[in-house]
C-alpha cells in the first residue's frame, strides 16, 4: 500500500466518522423535538378534552339547574353530616310520604306526588325518548331539507350554492313535563320550519310510540304545542250506583260517584258549599249527578229528613220517579209558586231560629230541604222576562240565605253563560260534564280551570258522567265519574221512600225507558 492510498483510506475514514458523528447528533436534535411534539401533544389533546368537559358541565348546571343544585346539596350534606344521616333523611321523609299517600291519596298527589312523577318522567321517559319518537314521527327538521340558492349572475351562469356543512337535525325542545293522575302534559318547543298542525297530524302515532291510548295536542303558544298523553283511565267504565240500603247518611258526605284515582267521590247535600250547578251538554250525564246522591241518602228522604222538592220543566226526567219529590213543578207559574213556598219556609226557619243558633240542625220537623232544578235555563232565560225575573229572584234569596238554614239548591244546565244562568256564580260548588266548547269549561270552573287540565270540551260523549270539579279544598281539577242509576232503580228509589205508596210502573215499561 502506498502512501496514496493510505491517505485516501484515512481521509475517507475521517469523513464517514464524520458524517456518523453529524447523522449521530441530527438523530438526538430530532428525537428530542419528536419527543417535544409528542408531550405537547398530549398535553393539547388532555387540555382540549378538559375544556370540552368542562363546557358540558357548564351546560348541564346552566339547563339543570335545580338537579345541580341539588347534586351540590347532597354532596354538602355528606360532606358535613356524613352519609348516613343523609340515608336516614331520606327513610324518613319517603316513610312520611308513604304515610300520607296511604292516608290521603288525593292531598298526596295533588301537592306531592304529581311533582315527583313530572320529575321522574321527565328524567327517565320524556328527555331521553321523547326526541327519537319526535324524529321517528316525522317531527324533525334537517338542515339538507334546507332549499338550495340558486343564483344566476352577469354573463348568465347559474351558481349553486350548497351547505357543506354535515346536515344537522333539529328536534323541538321539550320545556315542561307535568303529571297528573291519568294525562301527562309534555310542552315542547317547535323548531323553525314546524307548525302546530304537524302534531295534531302525528297525534295517533306519538300514542303508539309511547305505548298509550291516547294523545292529544294543544297549542300554547305560537311556538309551544302540549302534546298530552293519557296514562290510564279509571273512568273508561261506567261506575254502578250501590243498591239502596239502610246504611247511615251523613249529608255533608254522600256518595256521588269516583275520581280519577280510583277513590269514592262524596258531594255535600247540606251546610258549606252545598249548592251546586252542574253544566253538561245534552247527554252528558247530568241526571246521573242528580239521582245517584238522592240514591245514597234514600233513609234520609224516606225517614222525612231530607224533603226533596223537583223542577222539571221537560216534565219527563224527574217525573220518572215523582213520589220521591215532596213538591213538583213543571211550568214557569208552577215553579214560581214552589220556589215561593220554599222561601216562606226559608223566612219562617229564620224567624225561629235567629239569634239561637249558628246553623239549623237537622231533624223531622226542620228537615233538609233538598232543590233539584233541572234545566234551570229553561226557566232562567227562555220564559217571560216577568216570570224569568221572579225565580231568579228566589233562587238568588235560597242560594244566599238557604245554607244554614237547611236549604240546598243544584241546578242543572246545558249552556252556562251568564246569559243563560244569572245567578251562576252564586253556586259555591260547580261540576263541568262534557261541555261543548272550551270557553264553557272557564264559565263553570273558573279562570284557568281549562288551563289546568279541566279538558271538560273534550270528554267522549261515550263516557257519560264523567267531569270535572275544582275549588272547595282542590288545588287542580278533579276528574271523577257519577254513579250510573238505571231506570229500575229510579223506581226501586221511589218505592223505597214511599214505602210502596207509589205503585211502580210495570216491568215492560221501565225497562222501555224512562216514561212520563
Ligand atoms: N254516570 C253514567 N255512567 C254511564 N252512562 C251514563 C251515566 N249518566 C248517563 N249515562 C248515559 O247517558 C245518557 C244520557 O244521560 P242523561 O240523561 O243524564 O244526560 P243529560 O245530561 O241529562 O242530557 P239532557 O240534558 O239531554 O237530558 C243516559 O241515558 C245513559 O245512557
Amino acid at each position: 500500500m502506498n502512501a496514496h492510498t493510505l491517505g485516501v483510506l484515512l481521509l475517507g475514514s475521517a469523513g464517514l466518522a464524520l458524517v456518523v458523528w453529524v447523522l449521530h447528533k441530527l438523530g438526538k436534535a430530532l428525537a428530542a423535538i419528536a419527543e417535544t411534539l409528542a408531550a405537547a401533544a398530549v398535553v393539547f389533546v388532555a387540555l382540549w378534552w378538559l375544556l370540552k368537559g368542562l363546557g358540558w358541565l357548564v351546560r348541564q348546571i346552566v339547563a339543570h339547574p335545580r338537579t345541580t343544585l341539588a347534586v351540590l346539596a347532597i354532596a354538602a350534606w355528606c360532606r358535613w353530616w356524613g352519609w348516613l344521616s343523609f340515608l336516614l333523611t331520606v327513610l324518613l321523609l319517603a316513610s312520611g310520604l308513604t304515610t300520607w299517600w296511604w292516608l290521603h291519596l288525593v292531598s298526596f298527589d295533588q301537592w306531592a306526588g304529581r311533582v315527583l312523577r313530572s320529575w321522574w318522567f321527565r328524567w327517565a321517559v320524556y328527555a331521553p325518548k321523547l326526541p327519537g319518537w319526535l324524529h321517528a314521527c316525522g317531527l324533525s327538521v334537517k338542515d339538507d331539507s334546507i332549499p338550495v340558492d340558486v343564483t344566476v349572475t352577469l354573463v348568465g351562469r347559474k351558481k349553486i350554492s350548497r351547505n357543506q356543512q354535515p346536515s344537522r337535525v333539529r328536534i323541538p325542545r321539550v320545556k315542561v313535563v307535568k303529571s297528573g293522575p291519568s294525562w301527562d302534559e309534555v310542552r315542547v318547543e317547535l323548531v323553525a320550519g314546524q307548525k302546530p298542525e304537524d302534531f295534531d297530524d302525528a297525534a295517533r302515532a306519538l300514542a303508539s310510540a309511547r305505548k298509550v291510548a291516547r294523545c292529544q295536542v294543544r297549542e300554547i303558544a305560537p311556538n309551544v304545542v302540549s302534546i298530552d298523553f293519557q296514562r290510564r283511565d279509571l273512568l273508561a267504565h261506567p261506575v254502578p250506583c250501590p243498591d239502596l240500603d239502610e246504611a247511615a247518611v251523613d249529608l255533608r258526605r254522600v256518595w256521588a260517584g269516583r275520581t280519577e284515582y280510583g277513590q269514592d267521590w262524596h258531594l255535600p247535600l247540606y251546610g258549606s258549599g252545598s249548592h251546586t250547578l252542574t253544566a253538561g251538554a245534552s247527554g252528558a250525564g247530568k241526571n246521573s249527578v242528580m239521582w245517584c246522591p238522592l240514591v245514597s241518602i234514600a233513609p234520609a228522604i224516606r225517614d222525612g229528613l231530607v224533603r226533596v222538592s223537583g223542577i222539571d220543566p221537560k216534565g219527563m226526567e224527574l217525573a220518572y220517579g215523582r213520589g220521591i219529590f215532596h213538591r213538583y213543578a213543571v211550568t214557569g207559574k208552577d215553579t214560581l209558586d214552589l220556589l215561593d213556598d220554599l222561601v216562606q219556609a226559608m223566612e219562617r226557619r229564620k224567624a225561629e231560629f235567629a239569634g239561637r243558633v249558628r246553623t239549623v240542625p237537622i231533624t223531622r220537623e226542620h228537615p233538609l230541604e233538598l232543590v233539584e232544578f233541572d234545566e234551570i235555563g229553561a226557566l232562567t232565560k227562555y220564559t217571560d222576562r216577568k216570570t224569568r225575573e221572579q225565580i231568579v229572584e228566589k233562587v238568588a234569596l235560597l242560594t244566599t240565605q238557604g245554607r244554614a238554614l237547611g236549604f240546598t239548591v243544584r241546578g242543572y244546565v246545558q249552556e252556562p253563560t251568564k246569559d243563560t244562568v244569572p245567578v251562576r256564580d252564586l253556586f259555591p260548588r260547580r261540576i263541568c260534564l262534557r261541555v261543548t266548547a272550551k270557553s264553557h269549561v272557564g264559565m263553570v270552573l273558573g279562570d284557568q280551570a281549562y288551563e289546568r287540565g279541566a279538558w271538560a270540551n273534550r270528554i267522549e260523549e261515550s263516557a257519560a258522567g264523567v267531569g270535572y270539579v275544582w275549588g272547595e279544598g282542590l288545588r287542580e281539577p278533579l276528574r271523577v265519574r257519577a254513579g250510573w242509576v238505571p231506570d229500575e232503580m229510579v223506581k226501586a228509589l221511589e218505592a223505597f221512600v214511599t214505602a210502596g205508596q207509589v205503585v211502580p210502573l210495570p216491568a215492560r215499561e221501565i225497562e222501555g225507558g224512562r216514561a212520563a
